[in-house]
């Protein structure tokens, strides 16, 4: 029973757990798409909800058990039992349990394998839960549930997160109830490709226009039908891949397996070029925003540069319009001192004439009296010339210098 029919319809979880799924087509062997639970690991949020989920339905059922199937139900199984307050007890592959173990053999969807579970783990009457991570023929649960029960407990219900319904697993579990998280929607797409490219040509793609964008004619066109297989994809890309290779493929396809097979291929080189779009469309978006954020700060930084710059010039003209002020006291001042300088300056031009006329006037006395003197030499040189006399005249002369 799936989760979604019990209760949990519309839960977003479901769909957060789905999504952390990874497929891997053709893995670990051709046609096997294989259903890889450890992208699910890497997701907290979702692997959370995948214990919260079981935790719920099994927290009030009495269960003392939980009986993990290795590898992957070692995975899930310990965090469910914790949470109840059971045990856990591992179901092994051949030659791993020490003791005395009994073992159960089963068939696999990829070959044959055995479990082995521990005697002293379980005691009569138990109430056990089966847990592991999918459930594809059913083989593996089944050969679980004998195991338990030839110990002597109570199988009570089997959980797993996956669960492929076309193998209908449930059909071997000896009317033990099975309680399924989500079925791959990998499955879903195959399905829904396949009945797109199984239609007739004529009907396929009628409403497509390669020039224009394509037209919707009704709920149930392929187009439709592709959209919900392909959400994200361009619808325009879509049927240009699916028309050259999609088509070829499926139609030349042997059977009904195999159509199911290359459709997973299809779907799988689809997958590829959405992710390769959605990459370089998330790149254009980093370096979109790389550019724009380096702009802002480039202009962040300009404008910063402004305000600096603001205030630089505003000093700028805060002192010059001080220093105007300044000037023009100066010039008020000078004008005022401008009579006064000129008074002062005409006097002291007055008074350089009247010096230069007194000079004047000294030097033409000063030449006056020389040319006097001298002639008063003369005369004295005249009047005691000869011997002694001669001597005395000289010394009169040199008492008038
Ligand atoms: O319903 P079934 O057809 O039995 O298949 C389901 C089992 O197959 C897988 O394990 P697998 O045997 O691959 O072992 P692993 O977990 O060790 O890889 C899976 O984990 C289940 O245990
Ligand atoms: N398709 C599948 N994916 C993962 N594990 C599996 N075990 C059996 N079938 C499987």
């Amino acid at each position: 029973m799936f989760a979604v029919e019990n209760g949990l319809q519309g839960d977003p979880r479901l769909q957060t757990i789905s999504d952390a799924i990874r497929v891997i087509p053709h893995f670990p062997k051709t046609g096997i798409m294989f259903q890889d639970i450890t992208t699910l690991l890497l997701d907290p949020v979702a692997f959370k909800h995948v214990v919260d989920i079981f935790v719920d339905r099994y927290k009030h059922m009495n269960i003392s058990l939980v009986a993990g199937v290795e590898a992957r139900g070692f995975i899930f199984g310990p965090p469910i039992a914790l949470a109840i307050g059971a045990k856990f007890v591992p179901l092994r592959k051949p030659g791993k349990l020490p003791g005395r173990v009994i073992s159960e053999e089963y068939e696999l969807e990829y070959g044959n394998d055995r479990l082995e579970m521990s005697m002293e783990a379980v005691k009569t009457h138990e109430r056990a839960l089966v847990i592991d991570d999918l459930v594809a023929t059913g083989g593996t649960l089944s050969a679980s549930i004998n195991l338990l029960e030839r110990a002597g407990a109570e199988v009570v219900e089997c959980a797993c997160v996956v669960g492929l319904p076309k193998f209908k697993g449930e059909c071997r579990l000896k009317g033990k109830p099975l309680y399924v998280l989500v079925e791959p929607s990998h499955d879903i797409r195959i399905e829904s490709l396949l009945h797109i490219l199984r239609r007739p040509a004529s009907k396929r793609f009628r409403c497509y226009s390669p020039s224009k964008s394509p037209i919707w004619s009704s709920p149930s066109s392929s187009l439709d039908q592709l959209r919900t297989v392909f959400p994200h994809l361009e619808l325009t890309v879509l049927v240009k891949a699916l028309e050259d290779h999609g088509i070829r493929e499926v139609t030349q396809s042997t059977g009904n397996d195999d159509a199911k097979v290359r459709a997973a291929t299809v779907l799988e080189a689809l997958a590829k070029v959405l992710s390769a779009r959605e990459q370089v469309a998330n790149k254009f978006q980093d370096c979109s925003r790389k550019r724009y954020r380096l702009n802002h700060w480039r202009v962040q930084q300009q404008v910063e540069a402004l305000i600096k710059d603001n205030a630089v010039l505003k000093r700028a003209v805060a002192i010059q319009h001080e220093r105007h002020k300044d000037t023009n006291q100066q010039l008020e001042l000078l004008k005022q001192l401008i009579p006064q300088n000129t008074r002062c300056f005409l006097i002291l031009i007055l008074n350089k004439r009247k010096m230069q006329v007194n000079n004047y006037g000294l030097n033409l006395r000063i030449q006056q009296v020389e040319q006097e003197t001298v002639c008063r030499k003369d005369s004295i040189r005249m009047s005691f010339k000869g011997g002694t006399g001669e001597e005395k005249a000289t010394n009169v002369i040199n008492k008038l210098r």
